[in-house]
């Protein structure tokens, strides 16, 4: 049989399941909700390199300042990554940083087909995407699974994770997250999940 063509093949991707301890997802359930009001609708790069809400791209509401949590998860994040690269046949490489960000899906929201790979001012791009899925028990919502795209983005698969897990993959790689539907929309019953990009 010969191979598939390079294009029409996944990259990599890792499921870590509770990696994120039962007490501390709790922990950052609660601050999330506490903190509903200090959400921003997501923003994506314009056609003009500006960020801007584009909702028929991207549709959910954002929070950056994870308070205690930022350290924690940026501390998690580097303590995986030697593994992840590893598993990827990444080279290793010096991190520049993780940024993190903490993002509510609700009734609707969804993100089409995008790569993470962005280049910040200092020049590191982002090489490493983890995301950790939380939400409360029993799940409120359905839909919202992640997909995850060959290169060419003419196959893909369908990952669902759990609360408390971890999934990483190439920034480069496509992916999507697919509509959210959730029943009287309560900020408590979204799809919860935090970003961490590895920039390097
Ligand atoms: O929430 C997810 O499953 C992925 C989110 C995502 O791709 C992003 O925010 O760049
Ligand atoms: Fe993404």
């Amino acid at each position: 049989m010969t191979a598939p063509a390079f294009i029409s093949q996944f990259l990599p991707h890792r499921r870590h399941a509770h990696w994120l301890d039962a007490a501390t997802t709790n922990a950052l359930l609660a601050y999330a909700v506490d903190r509903q009001a200090h959400f921003k609708p997501s923003k994506v790069r314009g056609e003009d390199g500006d960020r801007e809400v584009i909702s028929d791209q991207r549709s959910s509401l954002r929070l950056t300042d994870l308070g205690e949590f930022g350290p924690l998860l940026q501390e998690r994040a580097l303590n995986s990554l030697a593994e992840i690269c590893a598993a990827f046949s990444m080279p290793p490489f010096v991190p520049k940083g993780v940024q993190v960000e903490l993002v509510a899906h609700g009734d609707g929201a969804h993100f089409v087909r995008h790569r993470d790979t962005y280049a910040t001012p200092d020049g590191a791009p982002r090489r490493v995407t983890m995301v950790c899925y939380l939400h409360r028990l029993p799940k409120a919502f359905s839909g919202g699974v992640l997909r995850y795209y060959t290169l060419a983005g003419d196959d893909f698969i369908d990952i669902e994770p759990d609360c408390g897990e971890m999934v990483a993959f190439p920034s480069w790689a496509w992916h999507s997250v697919e509509r959210v539907s959730v029943p009287g929309d309560a900020f408590a019953d979204h799809r919860f999940a935090v970003n961490m990009w590895v920039r390097g």
